[in-house]
């Protein structure tokens, strides 16, 4: 469970600004979900037990899921989970690897764009390891007067970008001499998002050829949420639209499906894998499947997707099957979202 610190603020004295630059010194979170520390039962259960407790996450009562969380969750999901993370773990696991790479590339072009100004990008997860909250402190400790955080969710979601909402208000309630603040909403319309997703697909299809049809796969969130108001899926729908406008394709050569169901609530619909099993039963032979909502691949694109998904559709009858990597740390992405916090820093100076 997630440790919500004391609302006092913190006794340490906080770190004064930059002195002698001229300028303010920025600090810059990118941001994504959180991941295990290992593929291991023990690890997981500790990761599924912080994530699984965020009640923007579950919605049920407190004290209702607090017992089916440890009584029918965490004594059995673990050790099957950690089995699919070992599947796809590298030296460490990819959504960490990725995140890491995506910082270091978007410091190198802010280092570029902005030559002798004090930027600073280091990564931050809701759940897990490296925090969110511990890379604030970091920044905070050198100086940062001036924080940007850009939660790695093109859609928007009360279950995914909002914790990092959630966990930056919980950092700045501890805080005594607050900085400036900017966190990056959503960017599922932002035209260079789109050029980066439309761009991806054409070499994918440069390489391999295309397929019968492009499935926009999306993780999928609870439909009482979105009946609530969540935006999520009206963004996925408009992401896939710009795309499908970008690429020129017409009626019946692509399709939208949610992923990634969890418990036995209703979810957003189509369902991917019934889609795919039922475009394998009717004689679709090839297709090829984007992730766009998952700007790092992770269990539920290499695994869920890459591996599951693809039995489901061959074995239903389907030929050929594909996975469109995520964006990842491309260069075109990089560009993308140093562009995206090049236009905030300048809004800064
Ligand atoms: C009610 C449960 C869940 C909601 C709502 C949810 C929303 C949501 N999740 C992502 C992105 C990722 N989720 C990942 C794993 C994952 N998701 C859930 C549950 C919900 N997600 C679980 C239980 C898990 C862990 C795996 C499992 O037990 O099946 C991941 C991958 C993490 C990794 O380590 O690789 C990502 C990424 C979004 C974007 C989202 C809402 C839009
Ligand atoms: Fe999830
Ligand atoms: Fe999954």
């Amino acid at each position: 469970m997630s440790v919500i610190p004391p609302d006092a603020p913190s006794t340490a004295p906080d770190a004064a600004p930059a002195e002698g630059t001229g300028r303010p010194r920025i600090g810059i979170i990118l941001s994504n979900l959180g991941t295990p520390d290992a593929p291991t039962p023990a690890a997981v259960r500790a990761y599924l037990r912080e994530f699984l407790s965020d009640t923007r996450v579950i919605e049920v009562p407190r004290l209702v899921w607090f017992f089916i969380l440890r009584l029918f969750v965490l004594p059995f999901r673990p050790r099957r989970v950690a089995h699919a993370y070992a599947g796809i773990w590298q030296e460490d696991s990819p959504m960490r690897l990725i995140l890491a790479a995506q910082v270091a590339g978007v410091q190198q072009r802010l280092d570029t764009a902005f030559p002798g100004a004090d930027v600073l990008v280091r990564p931050g997860m809701s759940y897990g390891r490296p925090a969110l909250r511990a890379s604030l402190d970091e920044l905070q400790a050198a100086g940062c007067d001036q924080l940007l955080v850009l939660p790695l969710f093109p859609q928007y979601s009360a279950t995914s970008s909002a914790v990092a909402y959630d966990q930056t208000g919980r950092w700045l309630r501890a805080q005594r001499r607050l900085p400036g603040l900017q966190i990056v909403r959503d960017y599922h319309d932002h035209p260079g998002y789109i050029a980066a997703l439309a761009d991806s697909i054409r070499r994918h299809w440069a390489v391999h050829g295309r397929a019968e049809r492009l499935l926009f796969s999306y993780h999928g969130i609870p439909q009482p949420y979105a009946d609530k108001g969540d935006p999520y899926p009206q963004q996925c729908h408009a992401t896939t639209a710009a795309v499908v406008r970008a690429l020129g394709l017409a009626e019946g050569e692509w399709d939208i499906s949610f992923q990634s169901r969890f418990g036995l609530q209703e979810w957003v619909k189509p369902y991917t894998s019934e889609l795919l099993a039922q475009w394998g039963g009717a004689g679709v032979a090839s297709v090829q499947v984007l992730c766009p909502a998952f700007s790092a691949d992770c269990l539920e694109t290499l695994e869920e997707i890459a591996v599951e998904n693809r039995d489901i559709f061959l074995k239903a009858g389907g030929q050929r099957y594909e996975y469109v990597p995520a964006l990842n740390a491309d260069p075109a992405h990089l560009d993308f979202l140093a562009g995206l916090l090049a236009s905030r820093i300048t809004a800064l100076r």
